[in-house]
């Protein structure tokens, strides 16, 4: 059976990759998971300028998952930029994904105007969960504020480009989110980044020393509200928009769900962290064994047909 995947018309011949954040931050990290069984990657998202982030620790892995606050620490855009346009040389028939965001609206506008101005010709995916004006939420729990971002952002970003969401939790959210996308010419949702705010603690302790202690949670842990994501923004989306699937990919069988919910592209995040790149070979190989199985033989013989119960 085969794992390959298209977005917005780009072919990979697997539908695995990389979450922002994890694997990305550097050159050799990057190469590393080019490398791999995966069929793409997308950069840490990128700032205008170089950060340094919050300190640490400000990552932990947990026995169901894992807690971050890393406070946007990045190369830079530059950095990104000028690598994914050497290997766009190098690699022309392969697509990657620059993830960026602007510490404000006007930082946004300046980040993708300076890529829209390059040559850069893979996938732009612009990470929603960026601040917002102190006080107001993050800028994709602002429904006002998204929809005026968009709308400033594509009468004059042409090249292909998505959005990385984070968990919605209100059928009504579900519904004014997706009402928004459905008028912009975006190519994708990614769907989902850490549920955020989450506490882990230990003994007594907090197990990370930013925002004493509170931070975005992956793994095992947010699966069900993944799924749930990728398949609420399936039903509702304009078909011309794709979903990618982000979140709790520890197994084939959890590879095997996102697509059936809807996701064409399934993004690996805590167990690429804690298994490093091997992960996506022994996930391709047991999401094939399930296609084999069943019988399927491509993901467009089970994308979206996730059965109800009538
Ligand atoms: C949360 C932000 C720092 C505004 C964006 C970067 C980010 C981070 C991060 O760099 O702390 N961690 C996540 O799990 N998801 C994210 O999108």
């Amino acid at each position: 059976p085969s794992t390959q995947t298209q977005i917005a018309g780009f072919q990979f011949n697997n539908c695995l990759m990389n979450a922002a954040g994890v694997a990305c931050m550097t050159i050799a990290e990057l190469e590393e998971v080019k490398n791999s069984a995966a069929g793409s990657f997308v950069t840490k998202t990128a700032t205008l300028e170089p950060r340094a982030g919050n300190p640490e620790p400000r990552y932990r892995d947990v026995p169901l998952g894992s807690i971050n606050s890393m406070g946007l620490p990045n190369q830079g855009l530059a950095y990104y930029l000028n690598y994914l346009l050497d290997l766009q040389n190098r690699e022309p028939e392969r697509t990657f994904f620059l993830s960026l965001v602007g510490m404000s609206p006007d930082e946004t506008h300046t980040i993708l105007r300076q890529v829209q101005e390059s040559g850069f010709t893979g996938l732009t995916e612009l990470n929603l969960s960026c601040p917002n004006v102190p006080g107001k939420p993050q800028i994709a729990y602002d429904f006002e504020t998204t929809e005026k971002l968009l709308g400033e952002v594509f009468a004059y970003f042409s090249k292909p480009l998505g959005v990385k969401l984070p968990p919605y939790f209100d059928i009504v959210h579900f519904d004014q989110a997706a009402a928004i996308f459905n008028k912009f010419p975006i190519k994708f949702v990614n769907c989902v980044n850490s549920i955020g705010n989450g506490l882990y603690v230990e003994d007594e302790t907090v197990a990370i020393r930013p925002k004493n202690g509170f931070g975005g949670i992956g793994g095992e842990y947010i699966k069900p509200t993944a799924l749930a994501n990728v398949h609420a923004f399936y039903q509702r989306l304009n078909p011309a928009i794709q979903i990618i699937g982000t979140g709790g990919v520890l197994t084939g069988r959890d590879a095997f769900e996102h697509i059936l919910c809807g996701a064409s592209m399934v993004q690996v995040g805590t167990t690429l962290h804690k298994e490093g790149v091997s992960a996506f070979a022994r996930i391709t190989e047991e999401l094939q064994a399930i296609m084999a199985e069943k019988g399927y033989e491509t993901l467009e013989d089970f994308r979206g047909k996730l059965k109800y119960l009538g």
